[in-house]
C-alpha cells in the first residue's frame, strides 16, 4: 500500500483503493492508502501543531526547500509525466509538459519567498507610524480534481509554503499517484514535520474533515460545481478563508475574417486535447456565417487525422476519458445532443484499441442553438459544438450568455474586434488567437460568475489567498 505522509512520516491506513489505468483496466498501479477520519484528525493536529512555528520560519530556507523540489520535479518530468499520464489518461507528452509546469511552479513560488512587502505608510495623526505587513494564514486545506493529477496540487501547494503556510492535501481518489510522488519529493526537502500532509482519501471523508475543523484556516478547492458549491457553503458556515475553482462552458468566437488554419487549430487544441477534460476547453464554437461551412469542413478534417489510443503509446493525440463514469457521462450527453436536434457531424462512438479503456472517439455538434443543454451545461470530455453567430455582435451576446466566465476566445484578425472583446467578454481569462485551454503559469488563473469563486491562484496574485494582511499603528 502507497502510505499518507503526516506529521513526517509514512504511515499506513485502514483501507486502501486500486488506482486503474484508464488506457488499459487490467493494469493497476498501485494501492493507495484511503484515510479515515481518524487518520485525518492526527494530520490536522500536526498541521496545526507545526503552523506556528512554520509562520516564523526563515525565507531564504523556506525558498531552498521549494527550489529543491521545482528540480527535482523537473530533473524528473519524463518518469513523472509517465505516470501521470498512467493514471489520468492524458497523452504522454501532455503529462511530461504538465509536469514540467509543476516544477516551473515550485522554482517560481521559491522566488515568491523573497518577494513579500509590506508598505510603511504616514497616519492621518501627528506621531503615529502605520504599518502594512501580510502574515500567513496558518493551516491550508486543499481538495484537488482528477483532471491535473500534479499542476492543480503544485499550485495551491507551492504558495502555501511560500507564504508561510502548513499543508494538508487531498488528492482525487482517482489521480494518487502524481501527488503521492511528489509528496515523496516533498518528504525530502527540509520541511519540519506536520508543514506538508498527504492525506489521500474519499471527499466525503478527508475533504468534509478539512471542512468542517476549526484547525484549518483555509480552503482551496478546485472541481466540480455541484461540490464547489457545497465546500463553499460549509467553509463560509464556519467563516474559513475559501477560494474555489469549478468548471466552465467556455466560448471561442470564429469571425469571418479569421485565418482558418489559426481557427481549426485552436478549435481542435481546446475542444479535444487532453480528451477535453479541462475546465479551459472550448466547449462552444461561435462561428460566423461567413466562415462557417469552410471552418466545419476543416475541423472534421483534422478530427479525422487524429489518433485515439493508450496515452502511452507513440503517435497519439487522444488518450482516454478518465473512468467509466466519465464516459457515461459523455455518452449520455452525446445521447442529449442527438435528442435536442444538433447535427451529428463527427464521432458520438466509442473506440475499441487493443487494450481495454475509455476511449471514445472526438465527437463535434454542428447547427447547436446556444439554449441546448450541450451548450449550457458542462460536458468534460472530448465534444465541440457548433454554434453559428450573424454577426461579432450577435457572437459576443452568445459567449456571454452562460452560467460560466472562466476563459472566452475570439479568432479574428481584426484589431477592433480583438480590442472590443477583451474588454467585454464576460470571464476571467480572455484569449485571442490562442486555445482557451492552455495557460501560463506565473499569471493570475480563475473566473466569473459559476467558474470561480474567491481570489485568483497562480502568480503573485495567489498571495491575496495564502496570506492574511495586518495594519500595524505606532506612537512614536
Ligand atoms: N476551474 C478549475 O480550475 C477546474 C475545474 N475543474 C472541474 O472539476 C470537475 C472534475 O473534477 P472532479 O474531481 O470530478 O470534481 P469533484 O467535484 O467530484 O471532486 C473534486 C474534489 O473534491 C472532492 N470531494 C468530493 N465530494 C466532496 C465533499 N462532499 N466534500 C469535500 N470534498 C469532496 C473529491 O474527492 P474524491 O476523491 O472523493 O472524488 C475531489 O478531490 C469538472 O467539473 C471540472 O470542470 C477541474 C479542474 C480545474
Ligand atoms: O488550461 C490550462 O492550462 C489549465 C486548465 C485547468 O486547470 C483545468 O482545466 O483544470
Amino acid at each position: 500500500m502507497k502510505q499518507n505522509y503526516i506529521n513526517g512520516a509514512w504511515v499506513d491506513a485502514a483501507s486502501s483503493s486500486a488506482n486503474i489505468n484508464p488506457s488499459n483496466t487490467n493494469d493497476i498501479i498501485g494501492h493507495y492508502a484511503q484515510a479515515d477520519a481518524q487518520q485525518t484528525e492526527l494530520a490536522i493536529a500536526a498541521a496545526a501543531a507545526a503552523a506556528p512555528g512554520w509562520a516564523l520560519s526563515n525565507i531564504q530556507m523556506r525558498a531552498d526547500a521549494l527550489d529543491k523540489i521545482g528540480s527535482e520535479i523537473l530533473a524528473r518530468k519524463e518518469e513523472l509525466g509517465t505516470l501521470l499520464s498512467r493514471e489520468e489518461g492524458k497523452t504522454r507528452p501532455e503529462g511530461i509538459g504538465e509536469v514540467a509546469r509543476a516544477g516551473a511552479i515550485f522554482k517560481f513560488f521559491a522566488q515568491e519567498c523573497l518577494r513579500l512587502r509590506g508598505d510603511k505608510l504616514p497616519s492621518v495623526r501627528p506621531n503615529v507610524d502605520v504599518e502594512v505587513t501580510r502574515e500567513p494564514v496558518g493551516v491550508v486545506g486543499i481538495i484537488a480534481p482528477w483532471n491535473f493529477p500534479i499542476a492543480i496540487p503544485s499550485w495551491k501547494i507551492a504558495p502555501a509554503l511560500a507564504y508561510g503556510n502548513c499543508v494538508l492535501i487531498k488528492p482525487a481518489e482517482l489521480v494518487p499517484a502524481s501527488v503521492w510522488a511528489l509528496t515523496e519529493i516533498i518528504s525530502r526537502a527540509g520541511l519540519p514535520p506536520g508543514v506538508f500532509n498527504l492525506v489521500m482519501g474519499r471527499g466525503s471523508v478527508v475533504g468534509q474533515a478539512f471542512l468542517h475543523d476549526r484547525r484549518v484556516n483555509a480552503i482551496s478547492f478546485t472541481g466540480s460545481a455541484a461540490t464547489g458549491a457545497k465546500v463553499a457553503l460549509a467553509a463560509i458556515g464556519r467563516m474559513a478563508k475559501v477560494q474555489i475553482e469549478m468548471g466552465g462552458k467556455n466560448p471561442l468566437i470564429v469571425l469571418n475574417d479569421a485565418d482558418l488554419a489559426t481557427a481549426v487549430n485552436c478549435a481542435v487544441q481546446g475542444s479535444f486535447f487532453s480528451t477535453g477534460q479541462r475546465c479551459t476547453a472550448s466547449s462552444r464554437l461561435i462561428v460566423e456565417k461567413g466562415i462557417y461551412p469552410a471552418f466545419v469542413a476543416a475541423v472534421k478534417e483534422k478530427l479525422a487525422a487524429l489518433t485515439v489510443g493508450d496515452a502511452l503509446g507513440a503517435g497519439i493525440d487522444i488518450g482516454p476519458v478518465v473512468d467509466q463514469s466519465q464516459l457515461d457521462q459523455d455518452m449520455a450527453y452525446i445521447g442529449i445532443g442527438r435528442e435536442e436536434g444538433a447535427t451529428l457531424a463527427f464521432g458520438g462512438e466509442r473506440i475499441e484499441c487493443a487494450t481495454p479503456g475509455f476511449f471514445l472517439r472526438p465527437t463535434l455538434f454542428t447547427d447547436c442553438s446556444n439554449d441546448m443543454r450541450i451548450s449550457r451545461e458542462e460536458i468534460f470530455g472530448p465534444v465541440g459544438m457548433v454554434i453559428p453567430a450573424d454577426s461579432y455582435e450577435h457572437a459576443l451576446a452568445l459567449a456571454n450568455d452562460t452560467e460560466f466566465g472562466l476563459a472566452s476566445g475570439i479568432v479574428t484578425t481584426s484589431l477592433k474586434y480583438a480590442t472590443h472583446f477583451k474588454r467585454h467578454a464576460e470571464a476571467g481569462m480572455v484569449m485571442v488567437n490562442v486555445p482557451t485551454a492552455g495557460v501560463d503559469y506565473h499569471v493570475p488563473f480563475g473566473g466569473r460568475k459559476g467558474s470561480s469563486y474567491g481570489s485568483r491562484e497562480q502568480g503573485t496574485y495567489a498571495a491575496e489567498f495564502f496570506t492574511t494582511v495586518k495594519t500595524a499603528y505606532c506612537g512614536v
